[in-house]
């Protein structure tokens, strides 16, 4: 039983679409909750005009009824409110209209290998597609992931721990659930309310100077049994699949579990987990250095990962680019543009885990029904006693 989840749209075409495929029946979904990451994805300091316009909402349009899935696939419709002004420019059918090409690839951006690649001399075919648009469908299937993950006891929050060279104060080990009220009203989604002033004012500064700012966020999931995911195989290695998913994100350029790369200086006696048992926790763990997977499979401790998300690439002061009809030296193309997104990201990687972690629900546990996952997820915990 494997989760699918797929989307189709362009950042100014009609709409986007995220069909979501393989999760159980009888699950309650909400409305309100689906719409509520969607808003929390427009949010954050650095993020530019478009966000004004687009007010993010999922229309259902298949696989739910009355508030509960009923096991096919679920289709979510996102219209892109911002269409209206492109309705010449990305109209899905041919237009009486001039409709002028875009010559001029910005560096860092999908657009010179997307018409290299793809045949295309316009780089609007390109660039509509690779757009991070696309994530309020991810964002929007993520919701549903969540909601199923919440039926088994598991949640997933994010956070933002720098953004360029500003750093929030480091931790022993990763937050806890209840650290994170609030986190969504901070304008970086900082925990730590000195370095998100310092981050504010850093991309206030940086945004005057006609630059863009990347950062890292972390993205924490809370009450996992341990055993999803297998250390047989390396594509059911959960690392590496999360990994993937969490790269796939527009922009997105390295991912650390646990203590990550702190990991490679330091001794072995520092960086393991040791392994105790008493008859009222049974096994258990005093640290967490390995962000909560070990052989590629979850411990059961919180599964933390850090992901580092390189500076937007349009920039109000354009790179030097070539104009791909004249092969010339040029400018790239300037547009409207976010200036730092890594809030918004953070939004998008809770999505992304959730769904890697409801996938590896549904291969270990199965079930056609949500209450056949909940008591196979139970009868699991009996067999190996664990009280996480
Ligand atoms: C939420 C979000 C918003 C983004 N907004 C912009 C933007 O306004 N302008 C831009 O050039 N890139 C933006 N990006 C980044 C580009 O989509 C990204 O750099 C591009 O797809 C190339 O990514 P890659 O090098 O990781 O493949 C955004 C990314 C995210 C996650
Ligand atoms: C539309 C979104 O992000 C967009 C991602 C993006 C890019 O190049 O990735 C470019 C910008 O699009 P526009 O040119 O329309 O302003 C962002 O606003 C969104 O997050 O919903």
């Amino acid at each position: 039983m494997a989760l699918n989840l797929i989307t189709a749209g362009e950042s100014h075409g009609p709409g986007l679409t995220c069909i979501v495929e393989g999760l159980p029946a009888g699950l309650g979904l909400e409305q309100e909750a689906i719409d509520r990451d969607m808003a929390r994805r427009q949010l954050g300091h650095g993020r530019g005009g478009r966000m004004k316009i687009e007010r993010d909402h999922a229309n259902v349009t298949a696989g739910v009824r009355h508030g509960r899935t009923l096991g096919g696939p679920i289709a979510l419709q996102v219209p892109n409110r911002d269409y209206a002004n492109w309705e010449e420019r990305m109209n899905p059918w041919p237009v009486d209209a001039d409709v002028p090409e875009v010559h001029l690839p910005r560096p860092g951006h999908a657009d010179l290998v997307g018409v290299q690649k793809y045949r295309f001399s316009d780089v609007r075919n390109v660039l509509e597609r690779a757009s991070a648009r696309e994530t309020a469908a991810r964002v929007a299937g993520g919701a549903l992931c969540k909601a199923f993950l919440g039926a088994v006891g598991v949640q997933v929050l994010s956070h933002v721990v720098q953004i360029g060279d500003v750093h929030a104060a480091p931790r022993e080990g990763p937050p806890a659930p209840a650290d994170f009220a609030g986190v969504d009203e901070d304008p970086v989604r900082c925990l730590d309310p000195e370095a998100s002033a310092a981050m504010v004012k850093h991309i206030n500064v940086q945004r005057k100077a006609n630059e863009s700012i990347g950062g890292v966020f972390e993205v924490i999931a809370f009450g996992l049994v341990p055993g999803l995911g297998s250390h047989v195989s390396w594509e059911e290695r959960l690392d590496g699949r999360i990994g993937g998913a969490l790269c796939s994100i527009q922009a997105a350029k390295g991912v650390a579990f646990g203590d990550g790369f702190g990991l490679a200086a330091a001794p072995g006696s520092h960086s393991h987990d040791e392994i105790f048992y008493d008859e009222e926790r049974g096994y258990h763990r005093l640290t967490n250095h390995a962000g909560g997977l070990e052989g590629g499979m979850t411990t059961g401790q919180p599964l933390n990962v850090r992901v580092a998300m390189k500076p937007i690439p349009t920039l109000t002061k354009p790179l030097r680019s070539v104009d791909i009809a004249t092969h010339e030296p040029a400018q790239a193309l300037r547009e409207r543009t976010d200036s730092c997104v890594v809030p918004a990201a953070g939004v998008v990687g809770e999505a992304m885990l959730a769904y890697v972690l409801a996938d590896a629900y549904r291969q270990k546990f199965g079930g056609d029904h949500i209450d056949d996952v909940r008591e196979a997820v139970e009868r699991y915990r009996e067999r190996i006693a664990w009280r996480g």
